[in-house]
């Protein structure tokens, strides 16, 4: 079937848009016939759109519904970071797409001062992604007993998830209670993915069992917002959710004065009441300057699931003067949620930002990849982070964003 004649029938409502990758048995056919379909429908051309290096027989039934093509993001590069990690050891050029002005260059001059100072070291201090089942009880007493029942049967609760996938373990099941509504918190670990498909594959067994084995017991959703996903919460920031990681380093007073006349004093000032007390003010769950500026821009870079910057982006930066003089400084982010494998790592140019980390792909041993990019990510945010604080004190803020980042002036 020629292209026009399945526009006309678009044109004609004979077919629906998702309909026509089984019509035309191509994706990338069908990608170039929706795009003609909605030019000619809106009038207008989509050129800069239909302009990619995706191939869309990679993508349908994987990454994305009734394509027309893609959106392309800057990006730029930050680094050399010296990054001193259990997994990441060594100098790394992070990758960062993004369209503000100054975020590339902060997060570089962020990287350059820890580099300088001996690195960033970077740990994994917690690693699982949840999935929280919701079941309805008739009573509190009840869902008490639920509690004790699942206790009692962990072994083949673990058995029945297990079973879906080779990758995935059932690490602890942290139970709530709210009336007679009982939360099945299931904590995974999934290797190298990010893991949200494993983990509600893997859960909706386990409801299934459930329900057969405890009739008291009814599911109202695989998803019962006690995960947490995609919403900001105080669940995943005090449990985790992915990786809990923390990232620090120390700047030598020497170096702060000399390259920018400021000392640790003035930098933990800046730290303590902007993201300390004006964080508790706000009552914000960021207790940060931007951290969801690196997440933001290393997500996009490397295909995660977007979404979870939400999360992945709260977090606490520490500060304060050292027994020597010196600044440390560190960042933890409780529920950073990456991967290397599934999701939109596997597309063209998301696989080459992974590749430009040595992540690319599952590690050995699986699960290995993935806590080194958390390590990364961590030690990115760090030197934005730092950097910020520097810059804040420093007045530079609007100076920069005025040199870097304003749209329509020459
Ligand atoms: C912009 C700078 C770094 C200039 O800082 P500077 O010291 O004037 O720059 P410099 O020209 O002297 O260069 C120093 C180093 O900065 C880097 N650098 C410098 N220029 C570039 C560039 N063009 N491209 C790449 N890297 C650059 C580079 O590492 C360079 O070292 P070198 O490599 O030359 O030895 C500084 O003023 C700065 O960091 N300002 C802060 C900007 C910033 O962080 N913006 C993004 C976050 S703002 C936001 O979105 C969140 C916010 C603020 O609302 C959150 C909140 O706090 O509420
Ligand atoms: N379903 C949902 O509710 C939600 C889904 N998502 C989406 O989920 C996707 C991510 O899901 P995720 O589960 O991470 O990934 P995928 O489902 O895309 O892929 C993971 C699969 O890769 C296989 N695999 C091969 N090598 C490895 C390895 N080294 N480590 C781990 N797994 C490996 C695993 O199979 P095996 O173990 O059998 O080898 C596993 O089933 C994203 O697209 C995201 O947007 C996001 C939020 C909610």
């Amino acid at each position: 079937m020629e292209l026009e004649d399945v526009v006309k029938m678009l044109e004609e409502g004979k077919v629906k848009m998702h309909e026509l990758e089984g019509l035309l048995k191509d994706p990338n056919a069908a990608t170039r016939a929706r795009r003609l379909f909605l030019e000619r429908r809106l009038g207008i051309k989509l050129n800069a759109i239909g302009s990619t290096v995706i191939d869309f027989n990679q993508v349908y039934g994987r990454n994305t519904e009734n394509t027309i093509g893609a959106v392309q993001v800057p990006l730029g590069v930050a680094g050399p970071l010296l990054v001193k990690g259990v997994y990441a050891n060594g100098l790394y050029y992070v990758p960062l797409a993004t369209t503000e002005g100054a975020l590339v260059a902060s997060v570089n001059r962020g990287a350059k001062v820890i580099t300088e100072n001996g690195g960033a070291r970077s740990i994994v201090v917690k690693d699982g992604m949840a999935r929280a089942p919701l079941f309805r009880l008739p009573t509190a007493t009840d869902a008490v007993d639920f509690i004790n029942w699942i206790n009692t049967n962990i072994d083949k609760i673990r058995e029945v998830a297990e079973s879906s996938s080779r990758h995935l373990r059932l690490k602890e099941i942290q139970p709530f209670i709210n009336g007679n509504n009982a939360w099945l918190r299931l904590v995974f670990s999934t290797g190298d993915a990010m893991g949200m498909n494993m983990v509600t594959i893997a859960s909706e067994r386990v409801a299934q069992w459930i329900e057969g084995n405890y009739p008291k017991a009814k599911l109202i959703t695989v998803s019962g917002n006690m995960c947490v996903d995609k919403k900001p919460n105080a669940v995943n920031f005090l449990l985790g959710r992915g990786k809990t990681v923390i990232s620090e380093a120390t700047v030598s007073r020497r170096y702060l004065m000399e390259r920018f006349n400021i000392t640790p004093e003035e930098v933990v000032n800046v730290n303590v009441r902007k993201n300390l007390l004006g964080s508790a003010y706000a009552h914000s769950y960021g207790f940060n300057a931007h951290f969801a500026n690196i997440v933001a821009a290393m997500f996009i870079a490397t295909g995660q699931d977007v979404a979870q910057v939400v999360e992945s982006s709260m977090g606490i930066t520490w500060a304060e003067v050292d027994d020597n003089g010196d600044l440390y400084v560190s960042v933890t982010l409780p529920s950073l949620e990456v991967g290397t494998v599934g999701g939109g790592t596997g597309l063209p140019t998301q696989r080459e930002a992974l590749q430009m980390l040595g992540v690319q792909g599952g590690g050995d041993p699986p699960g290995s990849n993935a806590l080194k990019l958390a390590e990364i990510i961590a030690a990115a945010v760090l030197a934005g982070e730092l950097n910020l604080l520097i810059a804040q004190h420093r007045r530079e803020l609007g100076k920069a964003h005025e040199r870097l980042g304003r749209a329509g002036r020459t």
